[in-house]
């Protein structure tokens, strides 16, 4: 992004009533786009930007000579949005486009966000009645040759598309590699991990569902539009719906009268707004707890993200915490799990910087239950939704189901019906030695599929790479790439997925050391 494009936005919003702080000054941040930094100390409390109402886009901007107000009944707010900007008329978009200019460009999307790597994008086309061409991914993956194949043992598809695979490790055990494209992934994204337990389908897929209604709706008020039909206009209208889905705010609009106050609608997902120059901070989940600073002076230096709060008159963004001058100013987007972000913004916080980071374990949980286990869990609303978090610590779900596996059924349903603790219920001297061995086994499990899957994706010869992690040219018009830009790609997107892996790995084996310190 050009200065030159941040210092028109910032130049087109003083002229308008837009306050911004002087002391605050976008600039490119690496693998972020743009971010906002200080060029001062700033102290909490100060504010940074307001923008006043008539400045925030909601769908009352949308002019009606481009979307009836009877046609949007049956398109999602978000949808909406995003046609307008890809499709609103020059003359429409115009007060705009100094705003549009400091937008990322499709392909920082299409790079990023699995719902356009392959597997996935296909599937939105075929949902859109698209005719995708038919890859030999199938039968290249069931020759495995990329694979060593000392270790592979038989195949099996999946879905009728992907491939698990069996193999032998060296000590002469076998496991199965969920060939394609669910493993790479994390568990939290994967719809192989979820339909194994009749959860609700996997978020992924629930995206894909959304993205794809969207267009139909779009598509359906707006024929001329040729959506669904012309790769451009596809790939257009899904830029602009990304651009949605990452920069909007929550935003509910006031009502002029106390007594009366607006109602948020049913659904939040529509309760959406753009609001220009206060899309351009970036996230940071929540601070460490002031408990880990050492000193009084460290506590209160502690950055937290700002706060962006509406009234009557507009959005306010103000700190919340000191921040030193070149530093980084930060949002925080919701407590999200890096699975959530890497869906939904395309990318990952690094290590365990992430508080609010988890896995699911319920894949890992429901392999070790008897059919009369689930039941009995189910009968007590325990059954599924179990979470290792980022520290290592797991859920008070998780714990109840180890203690059901050591307590056994009929003494389990006493503790649960009578609100009892289940460790001082427990009256068997070697409870907690069994209790923590339940668990450090599914761990284990954990541990086995992160060693597995990193080295399974470590080993994908280049071809291959290709096909599990490239575009399709329909959804995301992958123009005059070259094939090493296109291999280059697909190995940053095979990088992110390893590092997805690597955290994972990290939170098992916290979890590991977590359990074992306990006192039994
Ligand atoms: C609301 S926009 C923030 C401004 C954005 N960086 C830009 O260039 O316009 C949200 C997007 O910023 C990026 N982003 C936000 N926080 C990030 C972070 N902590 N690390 C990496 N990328 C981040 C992601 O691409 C996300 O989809």
């Amino acid at each position: 992004m050009t200065d030159q494009a941040v210092n028109t936005l910032r130049e087109d919003c003083s002229a308008n009533g837009i306050t911004i702080h002087p002391a605050i000054q976008p600039r490119n941040v690496p693998g972020a786009g743009l971010g906002v930094y200080t060029t001062k100390k700033f102290k909490p409390g100060e504010k940074l930007i307001h923008v006043p109402t008539k400045h925030i886009f909601t769908t009352a901007k949308i002019p009606e000579s481009f979307l009836s107000i009877p046609a949007r009944k049956h398109i999602a707010v978000h949808a909406q949005l995003a046609a307008f900007f890809a499709f609103g008329s020059k003359e429409d978009l115009h007060q705009y486009e100094h705003w549009m200019a400091t937008w990322p460009g499709l392909d920082d999307f299409v790079e990023s966000m699995p719902i356009f790597w392959g597997f996935w994008s296909e599937q939105i086309l075929e949902k859109l009645g698209r005719p995708t061409p038919k890859p030999q991914k199938e039968m290249r993956g069931l020759t495995g040759d990329h694979l060593p194949k000392r270790r592979r043992i038989s195949d099996e598809f999946e879905h009728g598309r992907g491939t698990n695979r069996r193999y032998i490790r060296t000590d002469g055990t076998d496991f199965t590699f969920y060939m394609w494209p669910p493993f790479c992934l994390s568990p939290g994204l994967c719809s192989w991990w979820h339909t194994s337990c009749n959860l609700e389908s996997a978020k992924i897929d629930a995206m894909i569902e959304k993205v794809v209604a969207h267009v139909k709706s779009v598509a359906e008020a707006l024929p001329e539009l040729r959506i669904t039909e012309d790769d451009e206009q596809l790939a257009k209208y899904l830029h602009a719906w990304c651009l949605v889905n990452t920069r909007c705010f929550y935003y509910i609009p006031s009502s002029p009268s106390q007594k009366h106050k607006a109602k948020p609608p049913t659904d939040p997902n529509e309760a959406m707004a753009l609001c220009p120059f206060m899309d351009l901070f970036n996230h940071m989940p929540s601070p460490p707890s002031p408990e880990t600073a050492t000193s009084a002076a460290t506590k209160d230096d502690i950055q937290r993200p700002c706060k962006a709060r509406y009234t009557s008159t507009g959005f306010t963004v103000t700190t919340d915490s000191p921040i030193p001058p070149t530093k980084e100013i930060l949002f925080c987007y919701g407590a999200h799990t890096n699975d959530a972000l890497w869906l939904e913004y395309g990318f990952l916080l690094p290590d365990s910087t992430n508080t609010f980071d988890s896995i699911p374990l319920d894949n890992l949980i429901r392999q070790s239950l008897k059919p009369a286990d689930t039941s009995t869990l189910e009968e007590h609303g325990y059954l599924n939704d179990y979470t290792l978090h980022n520290d290592g610590s797991i859920c008070y779900r998780t714990e109840m189901v180890a203690w059901l596996l050591v307590l056994g059924r009929a003494k389990w349903k006493k503790v649960v019906e009578q609100g009892l603790d289940p460790e001082e219920a427990c009256t068997s001297p070697t409870g907690k030695s069994k209790y923590k061995k339940t668990i450090l086994s599914w761990f284990e499990k954990g541990r086995g599929l992160a060693t597995e899957n990193t080295m399974v994706l470590n080993e994908i010869v280049d071809d291959l790479l290709l096909e599990y992690f490239g575009t399709v040219s329909a959804v995301a018009a992958v123009q005059n790439k070259s094939s090493e830009e296109k291999l280059a790609v697909a190995k940053r997107r095979r990088a992110r997925c390893l590092m997805r892996w690597a955290q994972i790995s990290d939170m098992v084996e916290k979890g590991i050391k977590k359990i074992e310190a306990e006192d039994e």
